[in-house]
């Protein structure tokens, strides 16, 4: 009699890897695949073979332990090969990554990307590509960076209903806002010390104006809610405008600055709302001990309750782990005929405007310092339906500076008070304006 195996059958040559681009994640996911060469292998079941490397241009000394024979600037025949069974993008950006990710999945492999900016601008082509050829397209990189975050939200979620999902996604804007907190760096010698790192997009307008994180907020609400959300739907604002005044009026409310991505279902369970702002939060909150570039994200769910994910943000040898943990998985994925699980978006929620959302604000204020001016400052606030939870008052000479925290508003009411205040006769200038987060929920 022969005995059955229950093992599936090992695939009679190794799986061909290509990568294309190779620069801080690239180099790094280069690394790894030959460092750790036999322990892939036996993860896997067959081993991963390094087959092309793309790269935009050819000639220049890399710092990678491969035979330069591999490099090519013809990245789109390099996915077109037959013998291509993965391919790993991590280029970034929406052209030429997309049309390479569809021709790769058009020719039957797997994809792996760190590209958060494609997914959330179009996601749905690749993912209707991948669907219709039976592949697997993974993208563990392209949020929180080596934090396991999509797979949790895909699987381990999958039997729970997500109310909140409220983190710190951008490693860059989080190391410079710290740097500015914690040492007094200014905003552009933190920039530049980010970029030095590799945690800057190659660009960082995507990091300072928040693009990068809406593109990741826009990710995370989509596998949460099981909705389709895109980078544009997301309400943003960066870091551009927070200003050492800010920085100091969180200080002496015991709160610190972050870069916030937030996206929650509505109360009436009819929408989600997805913004990124920067946030006053106070210092005793988990989210403000985040330093660097470490990022952290709370998600909310019914029957879990809170959880919380935290770890490396950004930086190559980070994010290639999370690139390596996909290439493995759809490697033996593919190894054992299976395709792994998708993402579904059968809900079809709204997207809210941030106007209807609740937040409350941080307002300081220099006013005139004499009669009545309290009481116009309140009028204003009572005039938009804004409740004020706490009031400061100090005196300086001739002026005094309020500092007015208020209870959750509709964020346009909000919006409106400070558009008001601004054209109040007894205020000389608002100086710092800033939603808080993590004070509960009224
Ligand atoms: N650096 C980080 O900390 C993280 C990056 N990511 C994502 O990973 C991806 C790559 O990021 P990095 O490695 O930091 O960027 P990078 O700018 O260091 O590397 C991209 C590489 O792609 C190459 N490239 C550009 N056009 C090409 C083309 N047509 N053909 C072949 N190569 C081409 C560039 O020359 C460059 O070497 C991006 O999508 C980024 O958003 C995700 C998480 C963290
Ligand atoms: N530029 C990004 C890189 C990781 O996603 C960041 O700073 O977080
Ligand atoms: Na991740």
């Amino acid at each position: 009699m022969v005995e059955q195996s229950a093992e599936p059958p090992k695939p009679d040559r190794p799986l061909k890897v290509a990568l294309l681009g190779c620069g801080v994640v690239g180099s790094e996911v280069v690394r790894l695949l030959v460092e750790h060469q036999a322990d892939f292998a036996a993860r896997v079941g067959a081993p991963l073979e390094l087959a092309g490397i793309a790269v935009r241009r050819g000639g220049r000394h890399r710092d990678v332990p491969v035979d330069p024979a591999l490099f090519t600037t013809d990245a789109h025949a390099l996915v077109r090969r037959t013998d291509i069974d993965l391919v790993v993008e991590v280029i970034g950006g929406i052209e030429p990554a997309r049309s390479l990710i569809l021709a790769a999945l058009d020719n039957g492999a797997s994809v792996v990307t760190a590209n958060k900016a494609l997914l959330a601008e179009d996601g749905a082509t690749l993912f209707a590509a991948a669907e219709k050829r039976g592949t697997d397209l993974y993208y563990e990189a392209s949020v929180g960076g080596a934090i396991p975050l999509i797979r949790p939200l895909r699987e381990s979620l999958a039997g729970d209903r997500v109310r909140r999902v409220l983190g710190i996604v951008n490693g860059t804007t989080n190391f410079v806002l710290d740097r500015m907190d914690t040492e007094g760096t200014s905003f552009a010698e933190a920039l530049e010390e980010a970029q030095e790192l590799g945690y800057a997009e190659a660009d960082p307008t995507a990091d300072v104006e928040g693009f990068d994180a809406a593109a990741k907020a826009a990710i995370l609400a989509s596998l949460a809610f099981h909705t389709r959300v895109l980078a544009s739907d997301v309400h943003r604002e960066g870091i551009t405008q927070v200003s050492s005044v800010d920085v100091e009026s969180a200080r002496a409310m015991g709160c610190v600055v972050k870069l916030l991505a937030i996206a929650e279902l509505a109360a009436d369970g009819t929408g989600v709302g997805v913004r990124v702002h920067p946030a006053m939060i106070p210092r005793e909150h988990p989210l403000a001990s985040v330093r660097g570039a470490y990022n952290a994200v709370f998600v909310e769910s019914a029957a879990a309750g809170q959880l919380m994910f935290y770890g490396a943000g950004a930086g190559g040898s980070p994010t290639a782990s999370a690139v390596l943990g996909d290439l493995v998985t759809v490697a033996r994925n593919r190894v054992q005929g299976v395709r792994g699980a998708a993402a579904s978006t059968y809900a079809q929620l709204e997207v809210h405007p941030m106007g209807e959302t609740p937040t409350r604000y941080h307002i300081s204020l220099d006013v005139y310092d004499r009669a009545g001016v309290l009481a116009s400052v309140a009028n204003a606030f009572s005039r938009h339906g804004v409740s004020i939870q706490t009031v400061r008052q100090e005196g300086r000479g001739a002026d005094a500076q309020l500092v007015v925290v208020t209870h959750q508003a509709p964020d346009r009411a909000l919006t409106a008070t400070v558009e008001e205040l601004e054209d109040l006769d007894s205020v000389r200038e608002v100086t710092s304006v800033m939603r808080v987060e993590g004070l509960g929920d009224r």
